[in-house]
């Protein structure tokens, strides 16, 4: 069976974070693992407070896992800090595992904050480099390019600023635009689209989560990015077109393993489907 570490805050709601991770990994059938890099007390409407876990408490999570189970890829979501960048950038470098995906969370989608906005550099300088995909959402690709993001242009443009930071490639998601929720993605030669019609619903909490989840498990499955992009933009959407009317504010996606009857369990087609 194939392993994927995720490394994350902790939604205590289990809509996002962590929780969201796990839930994506099991129904993508490899084994999820997780080092939980902060504790935040959050629900589908608010972030009451976080407390990010001490940065030792980081590594030695990190060690754990890498000296017993190495994953096959692994995923890093919410780090609020500078300190807990270094720790996992440090401890990235040393281990130097395969299929990173990074989704630089910086806001809850209730507009919270989760990331110290002077954290930023460091992301950029220490963690951005380590990545085979990063896929921030617009307001986050806003933020790391230094430009605005109204057009699809402009997505482009900011991936290939990021892109420029060191990573293998980047996936600037359009779930904060209008009309369809394209997202576009860039491996420093092509850029490619993955386009849904956008689902009428306020129950997106964790998609990002979902997301970055699923690509970690598809490549980990020993998809190309493209296709593992593609996979992941089906699961997430049909996870958003059946999320769950639970809670008072934006409620959370939906992981079920029926999600397999609709295509999802042919992984093999996807290999294949190289063009
Ligand atoms: N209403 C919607 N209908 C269809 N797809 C959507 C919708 N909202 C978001 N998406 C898609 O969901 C995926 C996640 O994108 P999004 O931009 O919402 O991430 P995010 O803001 O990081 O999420 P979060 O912060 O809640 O974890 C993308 O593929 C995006 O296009
Ligand atoms: C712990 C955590 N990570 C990420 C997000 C972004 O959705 C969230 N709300 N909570």
């Amino acid at each position: 069976m194939k392993k994927v570490l995720s490394i994350a805050g902790s939604d205590c709601s289990g809509g996002a974070g962590i929780q969201a991770d796990l839930k994506t990994f099991s129904a993508h059938g490899v084994f999820g693992m997780t080092v939980i890099a902060s504790v935040v007390a959050e629900n589908t409407f608010r972030v009451i407070e976080y407390q990010d876990i001490r940065p030792d408490i980081i590594e030695k999570q990190i060690d754990a896992v890498f000296e017993d189970i190495p994953p096959d890829a692994l995923k890093i979501g919410m780090l609020s800090c500078k300190e807990g960048m270094l720790a996992v950038a440090g401890k990235l470098r040393e281990w130097k595992p395969s299929n990173v995906v990074i989704d630089p969370v910086m806001y809850a989608k209730n507009g919270c904050a989760l990331m110290d906005p002077d954290s930023i550099d460091t992301l950029i300088a220490e963690v951005v480099p380590l990545a085979d995909v990063i896929t921030p959402n617009i307001p986050e690709a806003e933020k790391m390019a230094g430009i605005r993001i109204y057009t699809q242009k402009d997505m482009r443009k900011a991936a290939r600023i990021i892109h420029d930071m060191g990573c293998r490639a980047v996936l600037v998601k359009g779930g904060h635009s209008e009309g369809d929720a394209t997202d576009i993605l860039f491996d420093g030669s092509e850029f490619y689209s993955f386009s849904s019609p956008r689902i009428p619903t306020k129950n997106t909490h964790g998609t990002g989560c979902t997301y970055s989840s699923a690509i970690a498990s598809n490549l980990a499955l020993e998809l190309p990015i493209r296709q593992a992009v593609a996979r992941s933009k089906k699961y997430v959407t049909t996870a958003i077109a059946n999320a769950l009317e639970i809670g008072r504010g934006n409620g959370p996606t939906h992981h079920f393993y029926d999600l397999f009857q609709h295509g999802l369990s042919d992984v093999k087609n996807w290999r294949e489907d190289i063009t």
